[in-house]
């Protein structure tokens, strides 16, 4: 979880070959295992994956769902972010 990204590596996370990243606020999920089971679907994360979906995940979903998949699915922070 202490793992720090730049946008520049998350962005070539988003594929099913080098695994899919989005990033939530300064946070950066890991979703490749998860796409198959996302309840909104699949072809809507892949998507956004690679890139910050922050604006697209609050549309959709509440505080509840992040910090209920966030010990399954976080890998990190974005480090542009973290300084904030
Ligand atoms: C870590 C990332 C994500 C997780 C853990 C997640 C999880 C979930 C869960 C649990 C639901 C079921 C509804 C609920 O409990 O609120 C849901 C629904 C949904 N999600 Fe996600 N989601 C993620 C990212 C996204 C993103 C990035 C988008 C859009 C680009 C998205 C679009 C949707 C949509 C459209 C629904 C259906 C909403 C509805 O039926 O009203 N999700 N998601």
């Amino acid at each position: 979880m202490a793992k720090t990204f730049t946008l520049a590596d998350v962005s070539t996370h988003k594929d099913a070959e080098n695994g899919l990243y989005i990033v939530i606020d300064e946070g950066v999920y890991d979703v490749t295992n998860f796409v198959d089971e996302h309840p909104g679907g699949a072809k809507i994360l892949k998507r956004v994956a690679g890139k910050d979906a922050s604006k697209q995940f609050w549309k959709y979903h509440n505080e509840g769902v992040l910090k209920k998949y966030s010990e399954k699915l976080r890998i990190g922070s974005v480090e542009e972010k973290a300084k904030l």
